[in-house]
C-alpha cells in the first residue's frame, strides 16, 4: 500500500493481487479553521499499471459522506450518527454535463497561461458554450470541492503541477467518470496516463463532460510556473 504521507510504499506481502493507495487527510491546512477535509483512496490491480478497480473518498463536513465506485456507477453513503451506519443516500450519482460553478484558486490568475485566463474570463461573463454566467466556489480542500462538483456540476481544478496522480487525481477521475463526467490534465484523460512515480504531480481538471470538453478546447490551460506560494 502507498500513502501521501509516506515517501515509500509499504510491502504487505510479495504476491498480493492489489495495491491500495490513499491520501489519508486531504485539506489538512484547513483543519484548525473547521473547514471540511477528506480522505481519498483507490485500489489498483498490481502489475497492470493504470488499472484502478475501485476508488472512493470520505468528506468530513456538516455530514460525513462516503462516496465509492467499484466500476458500476458512483454511489454515496451518509453516516447516520445515531446508529453508526453509512446509509445509501445518493445512488448512481450523475454529474450534470453542464454546471454553473468553477472552482480554482484564482489568486493565481496572473501566473496562469493565456488559455486558462481566457476560459475563466469567458465563462464568468456567460459568453461560453453555456450562456449562463458561472459563479466561483473554492474551499481549497480537494475532496470538498470535488464533492460539490459531483453534486452540482461545473469544474473543479488545480491547473498547476500540485496534486498527485496515483492517489488523488486517478481515484477522483474514476469516480467522476463513473458519474458520467471527465477527469483531465487539461489536454487528455487522467485515467489513460501511465504513472511513472508514486508521488507524481500534475494539473487536474474534474467536472461535467461538456464543461471539461469546453475547457480542453482552449488548449493552453496548464499553469507552468509556480513561484513559491506560501498559503
Ligand atoms: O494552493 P492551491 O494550489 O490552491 O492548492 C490547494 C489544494 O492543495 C491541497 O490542499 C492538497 O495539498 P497537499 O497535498 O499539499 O495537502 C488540496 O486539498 C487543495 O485543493
Amino acid at each position: 500500500m502507498a500513502s501521501e504521507e509516506d515517501e515509500d510504499p509499504i510491502w504487505i506481502t510479495d504476491n498480493a493481487p492489489f495495491v491500495v493507495v490513499t491520501d489519508p487527510l486531504d485539506g489538512s491546512r484547513n483543519i484548525d479553521a473547521s473547514i471540511p477535509t477528506g480522505t481519498i483512496f483507490g485500489k489498483y490491480k498490481r502489475l497492470s499499471g493504470t488499472k484502478l478497480i475501485a476508488a472512493g473518498y470520505v468528506v468530513y463536513s456538516s455530514a460525513t459522506i462516503l462516496c465509492v465506485s467499484f466500476g458500476l456507477g458512483t454511489h454515496a453513503f451518509t453516516l447516520d450518527r445515531t446508529t453508526g451506519d453509512f446509509v445509501l443516500t445518493h445512488p448512481s450519482i450523475k454529474v450534470p454535463p453542464r454546471g454553473q460553478i468553477y472552482s480554482v484558486n484564482d489568486a493565481r490568475y496572473f501566473d496562469w497561461p493565456e488559455g486558462l485566463r481566457r476560459y475563466i474570463d469567458t465563462i464568468r461573463q456567460g459568453k461560453g458554450r453555456n450562456s449562463k454566467k458561472y459563479s466561483a466556489r473554492y474551499i481549497c480542500s480537494l475532496v470538498a470541492d470535488f464533492h460539490r462538483t459531483l453534486m452540482y456540476g461545473g469544474v473543479a481544478m488545480n491547473p498547476r503541477d500540485h496534486l498527485r496522480l496515483v492517489y488523488e487525481a486517478n481515484p477522483l477521475s474514476f469516480l467522476v467518470e463513473q458519474a458520467g463526467g471527465r477527469g483531465s490534465n487539461g489536454k487528455s484523460r487522467i485515467l489513460s496516463i501511465q504513472p511513472v512515480k508514486l508521488h507524481q504531480r500534475l494539473p487536474l481538471f474534474l467536472g461535467g463532460l461538456e464543461d471539461i470538453e469546453e475547457l480542453e478546447s482552449y488548449g493552453d490551460v496548464q499553469q507552468k510556473i509556480t513561484p513559491g506560494y506560501e498559503v
